[in-house]
């Protein structure tokens, strides 16, 4: 409470004000349009800082405060009105065991009774639906009415015909007039089902008028709750027909003649006779130990049920007591709501830090003032990337919702103080740790540190890379080792492992390190000095430059050098070196870009020299088979009848040709099936080989 003491009156009062204000807003869109705009943990928090305020300031307490209503008035609805004969309330809730104990020694006390009396209580999930009243007269249904604002709601009498849960007769000895209470919910599968169906019957009708249909103005549902009471409320019952709504009681209002109980228990076991559900996990509880382990299994169970359900009820047992203690402004004295721990919380983003995760990732990290989340403190949320913090609009100093949702990393759900008069928050334009360039590259929402085998934080991983088993296949030289060696120093970057060998005595003397085992180690390091070169390329890591696009790469230039001077002549605007990139098969510009991004950076190129300075990769040639097309270019044209273009295309690479796309100077082969036009003039104009499928099909043949 001391920061509602921190504040002088005036503040208080005007705090109040606005709180009055906010929370009568939301209650109209959650009770009245059925589209909150908030989370209920939201709204839950301002509820309870309204009440923190009202505590430390009674005289302030308004004649409009939100603390004395239930629900919303329900003036605008289009469905007639029905004023209740006994008030629907709302319940009390409770956050903490103590507050539970609270509750308990409250009624002890309002009772007057001694310690040694035992009060026995009833405890229910608490499902996420909309309160309905029911009232049979004679055992007939005669009216379904919603809450509204406790005093009018609305007629709903037409709608829950369609119910399967709701009993048109009960069945048995009922009283005279019963108005049962309860909920009407949806299932979390029908409430997704719900959300699919309005998103297809929203397609298929654009369709059908040929408009283009803009996703994010299609009417969803936030949650069950509301598409229970959306599909409820309707002036049209047969809308209501169409949607799968389910009811449980967990009450009653109205009653003439007897009341046929003398307890809870009694009552609801009674309701349930007469074929309406009550709830699964209804129990009755002797005990505060009791009524708190039934709190804990219900949520263990929570993630389980159909259902949604976000705390479990209390409710005196005995009815001459709970008459006896009768009600406070919108809520019984004999129940309380005890809700599951807030999953959010408000809380202010100190600052924004950027890690760099161990593929280069750039990833915004939020510090946070400390803060409960769902019985956690958290510090820290992901802020994800770049979009992210733009699409929260989040800068340092913001006030911020925080959720944490099952294991997952705590994140920002929205930001409180969206038109604070800050900058908008700068995304580092350099790596933190090694400043080199970081890019975005098109399509992707991440951002990337190059400096790839510079970067502190990528070095062990590229290392790893370097040595695994698509890569240069290193023995011996595993994970731990290069962890190790890397905290030793020993190894900064590829070239060093070359170099390991001027450390044999250093090896020699760490722990688990035998003559041979080192032997070993070095003899496969040496191995390796005149390694394949796709391998070393695809070893290197760079963005794009895959396994097989390394090998793409070398199949037409051979050599290394011979790929980075085309990459650096792209990068720097030379379009023929571009267009020669990307006329190789499987290299499209984003290999181009990420190669030129690659050599551009000085370090980059620091490593590479380096690396070529300790090996010496041969020539890369394919591995030629005994066929007439080995090493050749072909390019395939024209309808194949027998097979289809890529199977073409991979006959030919067995057979150690390159498949091409377009046909240049550089085209040995031309295969040409029906149909073919510009690519079979242009090989003509060029003097360039061309046959048929047929003739294709011998050459394959005959390569066996
Ligand atoms: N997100 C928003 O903008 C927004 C706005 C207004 C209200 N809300 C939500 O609605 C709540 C306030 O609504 P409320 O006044 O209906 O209070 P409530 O939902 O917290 O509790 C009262 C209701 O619980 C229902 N209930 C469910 N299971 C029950 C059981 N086993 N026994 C007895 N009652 C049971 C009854 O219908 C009862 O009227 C808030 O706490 C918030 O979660 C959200
Ligand atoms: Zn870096």
């Amino acid at each position: 409470m001391s920061d509602a003491n921190h504040l002088s009156e005036a503040e208080a009062a005007n705090e109040l004000m606005r709180l009055a204000r906010q929370i009568a807003k939301h209650d109209k869109l959650y009770h009245a349009q059925d589209d909150p705009e908030i989370t209920d943990q939201e709204y839950d928090a301002l509820v309870r800082r309204n009440a923190e305020l009202e505590a430390a300031f009674p005289d302030l307490v308004r004649a409009d405060s939100p603390s004395k209503k239930v629900g919303h008035a329900i003036a605008a609805s289009p469905l007639s009105k029905v004023t209740h004969e006994v008030r629907m309330m709302s319940l009390d809730n409770a956050f903490a065991d103590e507050e539970v104990a609270e509750f308990v020694a409250r009624v002890r006390r309002f009772l007057a009774l001694d310690d040694a009396t035992p009060i026995a209580f009833t405890a229910e999930d608490k499902i996420d639906g909309l309160s309905c009243s029911l009232r049979y007269e004679g055992g007939k249904l005669v009216r379904a009415a919603t809450r509204g604002d406790g005093q009018v709601g609305e007629d709903v009498t037409p709608n829950v015909a369609h119910i399967a849960d709701i009993p048109q007769q009960l069945a048995g000895d009922v009283p005279d007039v019963f108005e049962i209470r309860g909920e009407v919910y949806m299932a979390t599968a029908d409430f997704h089902a719900l959300n699919a169906r309005l998103m297809d019957e929203a397609c298929s009708a654009a369709e059908a008028k040929g408009e283009a249909l803009d996703p994010a103005k299609v009417r969803q549902f936030a949650n069950p709750r509301n598409a229970a009471a959306g599909s409820l409320r309707q002036k049209d019952a047969s809308v209501t027909a169409k949607r799968p709504l389910k009811f449980w009681a967990h009450g009653w209002g109205a009653v003439e003649g007897e009341l046929p109980a003398a307890t809870q228990v009694e009552m609801v076991e009674r309701i349930a006779a007469w074929g309406v559900p009550v709830s699964p996990l209804f129990r009755r509880c002797e005990t505060l130990e009791q009524m708190l382990a039934h709190y804990e299994e219900i949520g263990r169970l929570r993630p389980e049920l159909p259902y949604e359900i976000d705390g479990v009820v209390y409710k005196v047992d005995r009815l001459d007591w709970q008459a006896r203690l009768g009600f406070v402004a919108k809520a019984p004295r004999w129940a309380i709501a005890r809700k599951f721990p807030a999953e959010q919380a408000e809380t202010t983003l100190e600052s924004i830090d950027i890690q760099v995760g161990r593929t280069g990732k750039l990833t915004p990290v939020g510090r946070l003032a400390p803060v409960l989340v769902g019985g956690v403190t958290v510090t820290n949320v992901t802020l994800h990337n770049r979009d992210e913090i733009a699409r929260l609009g989040v800068r340092p100093g913001d006030r911020v919702v925080v959720q944490r949702a099952g294991d997952v990393i705590p994140q920002v759900v929205r930001n409180l103080t969206p038109d604070a008069d800050r900058a908008p928050f700068a995304f580092p334009e350099r790596c933190p740790e090694c400043d080199s360039e970081a890019v975005n590259e098109e399509g992707e929402v991440d951002v990337r540190c190059t400096g790839g085998l510079i970067c502190p934080a990528q070095r062990t991983e590229r290392l790893k890379h370097f040595v695994s088993r698509g890569a240069l296949d290193i023995d011996g030289l595993g994970e731990k080792t290069i962890d190790q060696f890397f905290a030793l120093g020993w190894l900064e970057s590829p070239a060093d492992i070359f170099r390991l060998k001027h450390r044999r005595e250093d090896i020699l003397a760490l722990e688990g390190w035998k003559d041979k085992s080192v032997d070993n180690l070095l003899a496969s390091v040496e191995n390796r000095r005149a390694p394949d070169a796709a391998r070393l390329l695809f070893g290197l890591g760079i963005r794009h430059v895959g396994a097989v696009t390394a090998r793409d790469l070398l199949k037409y230039f051979h050599e290394l050098p011979a790929i980075r001077e085309a990459a650096e002549k792209a990068r720097s605007g030379d379009e023929d070196a571009t267009s020669e990139l990307t006329s190789i098969d499987g290299i499209g510009t984003a290999v181009v870009e990420a190669l030129g991004d690659f050599f551009h950076e000085d370090h980059n190129c620091a490593v590479w020299d380096d690396l070529l300075s300790e090996v010496a990769p041969p020539r890369y040639e394919v591995e030629t088979l005994d066929s007439p097309v080995a090493g050749k270019t072909v390019v395939f044209t024209g309808k194949l009848e027998t097979m289809s273009r890529d199977e073409a295309k991979a006959q030919a690479e067995r057979l150690g040709a390159k498949a091409s796309g377009s046909v240049s100077a550089k085209t040995d082969l031309l295969v040409a099936g029906p149909g073919a036009g510009s690519k079979l003039k242009k090989a003509a104009e060029l003097g360039i080989e061309t046959i048929d499928e047929a003739g294709w099909a011998e050459i394959v043949k005959a390569a066996g």
